[in-house]
């Protein structure tokens, strides 16, 4: 299987590199940049799995040349229209393609342009890219599941499953993958917006006086709105976030708070935004989700003025 990773960032980079390392045929799409940067100095994973460095296939928008099996789409939601255009040579009558963003906003943005190849999936990683180019993973937890959106199986995502096993990740083929989307939201909207409002870590706004209960009471306001407007995350999962989300001493932090103290655009519209927008919609309120959406847009401000 042709698989093709757009975007070789925190994400993309990680699992992209993980496949090629284990033998499966993969190419990078990247920027002038990104490539100079990985030609130069190679694809380098610092991990606790494993550090490694790989010289990966990459090509550029305009050597794309013939469709690829599949197209895992690895780039931050602001990126998304731009990739999308980009990548349009890769896709052909046959090609399914795979996202790895967070939150659901990028679904319909997908299936305008191409309905039938996408398929659902889900990045669970802590990773980061540090300023010399090279991919840090933070923490062990390394996952990907996918799936048909409709819970049916089909021979693309048996086929897409075979690639992925068995090549240093957790990788899962599963029927419950609009679900799982939605969860992940859930998950990420409370921890990104907590952490991005309160500056810190699980357990440092865990220690702060009122920390547990902000955290609690904004993934009540998320667990709303995703019930109501999306799918119900499922009781197990609820109560095993619940725990996560509070856990005393947890270094835990999203990507997007990573991305906020080192002054990198933040995915505000697709993480927060769009929750605040589908909770007006149903007459939803949510004063701690939209204080958590307004504080990063000054920060969006702040970035596109300077
Ligand atoms: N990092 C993490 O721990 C996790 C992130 N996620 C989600 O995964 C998604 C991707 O995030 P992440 O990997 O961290 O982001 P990064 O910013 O680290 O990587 C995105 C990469 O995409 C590249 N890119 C953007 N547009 C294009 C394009 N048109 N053509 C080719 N390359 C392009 C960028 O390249 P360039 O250098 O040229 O700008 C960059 O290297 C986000 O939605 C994020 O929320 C989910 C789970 C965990
Ligand atoms: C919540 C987490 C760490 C899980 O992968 C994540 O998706 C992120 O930080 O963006």
């Amino acid at each position: 299987m042709r698989i093709l990773f757009v975007g070789a960032g925190a994400t993309g980079g990680y699992f992209g590199g993980r496949l090629a390392q284990a033998g499966r045929d993969v190419t990078f799409l990247v920027r002038s940049g990104r490539a100079e940067q990985l030609r130069r100095d190679g694809l380098t994973l610092l991990s606790p799995h494993g550090d490694v460095t790989l010289q990966p296939k990459l090509v550029l928008v305009d050597s794309i040349g013939a469709p690829y099996d599949a197209v895992v789409l690895a780039v931050k939601a602001y990126g998304l229209d731009q990739a999308i255009d980009d990548m349009a040579p890769a896709i052909g009558p046959d090609t399914m393609i795979m996202p790895l963003l967070n939150g659901m906003r990028h679904v319909e943005v997908i299936r305008e342009r191409h309905g039938a190849a996408l398929i659902g999936g889900v990045c669970k990683v802590a990773t980061t890219v540090d300023a010399d180019g090279r991919i840090r993973q933070l923490a062990p937890f390394q996952e990907l599941a996918y799936g048909e959106l409709d819970g049916t199986s089909s021979q693309r995502t048996a086929a897409l499953d075979a690639a992925m096993r068995d090549a240093g990740f957790a990788a899962r083929l599963t029927p419950t993958i609009e679900r799982e989307m939605w969860e992940k939201w859930t998950l990420l909207a409370t921890m990104g917006g907590m952490c991005c409002l309160m500056r810190g870590t699980i357990g440092e706004i865990e220690a702060a006086p009122g920390g547990r209960e902000f955290t609690l009471r904004l993934l009540d306001e998320v667990v709303r709105v995703i019930s109501t407007d999306g799918v119900a995350p499922n009781q197990g999962f609820l109560e095993t976030i619940t725990r996560q989300l509070v856990q005393e001493g947890s270094p835990m932090a999203s990507s997007m708070y990573r991305d906020l103290i080192t002054g990198q655009p933040v995915e505000a519209d697709q993480i927060l935004g769009d929750l605040v927008a589908r909770a007006k919609r149903h007459g939803i309120d949510t004063p701690l989700l939209s204080a958590a959406y307004a504080h990063l847009c000054v920060h969006v401000a702040q970035k596109a003025r300077s």
